[in-house]
């Protein structure tokens, strides 16, 4: 059957040519809009699978208004226009088409364009199917193991997290009886570690008591729709929502989304996801959330004992904490170090997609741990058990790529004495990692796509394509759609490799990075030194976490190893770094998180509680966190009262 395309576009000339070249290709175009208004009844009426959309429309609406009706009806769409200014791609993108095209373009860019966009949207369809299937059985499978409830509820929290990530969700189980008794909360400390927070804990935290708490709730409106309210927006709705309020300040969250599931008994049962980013929340959210709103009930309704309202009040679990905290280990991310938001979220896509068998294209600045994450990928897949295979493509010269990556028969040409087996076909079964694939020759690029689309190679010299199973992950640290759009990479292959990209910041963007990886590597390099240093001054790590890091953790493994030889007594004293040259004016190098950042007592409160638990909770003696740190215990217990560190927390 054709598939069925709208344009929208307010010039009729260019909407004949497209309705003209579109019938030539074997689609049905069915009908041609200039505004959103027409557009929405043609959408009604005609239910197409496809909508070309121009940006500046007739009326008031333009296709980016349109883009985010589109995407809650699950329809894709291409974007046409004359120019994308700066601020208008960005607004663009964010509604997150499947294709860009600009005018004029050619009649094989259009097809290609189109014939990526189906690929991803189906892609994406079948992917996210695959996501609410698969959390609908955990809900069950959850639901039935022989756990306290809290427990089961915290594991329902964990297994949404990497769908719809929070940094600090509560659980309000009851409307009416209101917020003291019957709320329950997870704040996230790591990859799989959450602090159990109960009310006796809330009010401790937040420094109120129940009786302020119960006011404070009664006093605002209940909310009976599912909706986000992300950075200033979130900020809008404190004055009505003061215990929002509270928990945004306290935690430092930054966006809102509420997800209230009314039960069969008339209860509201509340979900509120905080996120510490600023602009975390989507309609996609919403939209998978409202999907998955039967069955996650389901499994609440199971699981909360919705009558008994004051035992539901809990303390910090230390159980379930020491059992989070030994499943954390085996999660499948040991190499992977790393305590802030932005990593843990990376982890939970890389959690979503490795077992996906999706092409991964894994984006980020040299020297942030793409490789690591790739391996992950690999490791966390069903593929694990056969070749990882990894191919830098900036190290070969590209006369060379094609035979390394495909292979050749003895004789095909010059010099090729002997037949040789390609990257491809030493990678069957398993995962290639193609680093630096910004650098990739255009003549080989094609031959990566029909790889891609057709899962086949073909030796040079050989008598035919060869059938192979491999899984692509990609990484580079270019900005890819500025090489497509300076015409050095196919904007073909990058469609096909941008179904699930992971974007890694750079380590000044994630500073509570730092210090974990700065002991990280210090126990390494230390013991490979045979040297004894056990810890690194505070003076040190305020350096370190003052630096831009340009390298990334890279550029901090090396420091580390360098001071560890440079060291004689137990503790890094010293920080021999290059200066800060232009720091301030180079934009590069411009605090670019939107987070807001942790003062110098705060990181070295991390610190102190990362060596801590290093120490087992040891203060004084050889293996105490006052020798690591290089201190007196007397001044690590002084610091310890001034930052409010009470013992190992
Ligand atoms: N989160 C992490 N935990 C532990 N080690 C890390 C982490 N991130 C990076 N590293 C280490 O930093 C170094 C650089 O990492 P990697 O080679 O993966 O970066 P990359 O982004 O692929 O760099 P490039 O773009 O230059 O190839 C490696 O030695 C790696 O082991």
């Amino acid at each position: 059957m054709n598939k069925k395309i709208l344009i929208v576009e307010d010039e009729s000339l260019v909407a004949y040519d497209l309705k003209l070249i579109l019938t030539r290709a074997g689609y049905k175009v069915c009908g041609i809009a200039d505004s959103v208004t027409e557009a929405l009844e043609i959408i009604e009426e005609q239910k197409p699978e496809m909508v070309l959309l121009d940006i500046f429309l007739k009326g008031n609406q333009t296709g980016i208004d349109l883009a985010k009706i589109l995407t809650s009806k699950n329809i894709a769409f291409v974007y046409l226009s004359a120019n994308f200014q700066e601020s208008i791609l960005e607004r663009a993108k964010a509604t997150q088409p499947y294709g860009f095209l600009v005018k004029p373009f050619r009649e094989k860019e259009l097809l290609i364009t189109l014939d990526v966009a189906f690929y991803r949207h189906q892609n994406s369809i079948e992917s996210k199917l695959r996501q609410e299937q698969a959390l609908e059985l955990v809900f069950k499978n959850i639901v039935a193991e022989p756990i306290p409830w809290k427990q089961k509820l915290l594991k329902i929290a964990m297994s949404i997290q990497p769908h719809v990530p929070f940094d600090y969700l509560t659980t309000t189980m009851k409307n009416g009886v209101g917020f003291p008794g019957n709320a329950i909360s997870f704040f996230r400390t790591g990859f799989d570690e959450y602090q159990v927070i109960g009310t006796d804990e809330f009010v401790n935290i937040t420094k109120t008591n129940r009786d302020q708490l119960k006011q404070m709730q009664d006093g605002s409106p209940r909310t009976t729709k599912a909706d986000f309210y992300n950075a200033a927006g979130f900020a809008k709705i404190w004055p009505e929502f003061p215990v929002k309020k509270l928990i945004a300040q306290v935690f430092n969250m930054q966006s809102f989304l509420g997800l209230p599931l009314l039960s069969s008994s008339g209860d509201v049962i509340q979900f509120s996801f905080y996120s510490r980013k600023t602009d975390c929340y989507t309609n996609d959210h919403l939209i998978l959330l409202d999907r998955l709103h039967r069955s996650l009930l389901m499994a609440i309704e199971e699981i909360i004992p919705l009558d008994a309202p004051e035992p539901l009040v809990t303390r910090s679990d230390k159980s379930t904490q020491g059992e989070l905290r030994e499943k954390n280990k085996a999660t499948g991310f040991k190499d992977i170090i790393c305590k802030s938001h932005q990593m843990l979220t990376v982890l939970d896509h890389i959690g979503i997609v490795a077992p996906l068998d999706t092409s991964v294209l894994v984006l980020g600045e040299s020297g942030t741990g793409k490789e690591r994450i790739a391996k992950s990928i690999h490791y966390l897949s069903f593929r694990k058990n056969k070749p990882l295979v990894v191919v830098n493509c900036a190290s070969m010269p590209a006369t060379l790529i094609e035979s390394e990556l495909f292979g050749h028969e003895k004789g095909a040409f010059t010099g090729a004495v002997e037949k040789r087996t390609g990257k491809f076909e030493l990678a069957d079964g398993g995962t290639i990692f193609l680093d630096e694939i910004g650098e990739m020759p255009a003549e080989l690029q094609v031959k990566l796509l029909r790889v891609l689309q057709e899962q086949e190679i073909e030796r040079i010299g050989g008598k035919g394509p060869i059938k192979i199973n491999v899984r692509i992950v990609a990484a580079t640290n270019r900005n890819l759609e500025k090489e497509v759009e300076e015409g050095r990479f196919r904007l073909d292959l990058y469609y096909r490799l941008f179904v699930f990209p992971i974007t890694i910041p750079p380590l000044r963007e994630r500073k509570d990075d730092i210090p974990v990886l700065a002991n990280y590597f210090l126990e390494r390099y230390a013991q490979k030194s045979g040297k004894a240093i056990t810890g690194i001054s505070p003076n040190v790590m305020n350096q370190l976490l003052d630096y831009h890091w340009p390298g990334n953790v890279r550029e901090l493994e090396h420091f580390i190893e360098r001071s560890i030889l440079l060291t004689d007594g137990p503790v890094i004293k010293d920080a021999y770094l290059p200066k800060l040259q232009g720091k301030k004016e180079n934009p590069v190098y411009a605090e670019t998180a939107t987070d807001r950042l942790k003062t110098i007592d705060e990181h070295a409160r991390d610190h102190i509680l990362d060596v801590l638990k290093r120490c087992n909770g040891k203060i004084s003696g050889k293996d105490g966190a006052a020798s690591k740190l290089g201190l007196p215990p007397s001044t690590l217990h002084s610091k310890m009262q001034k930052l409010g560190i009470k013992k190992w927390e």
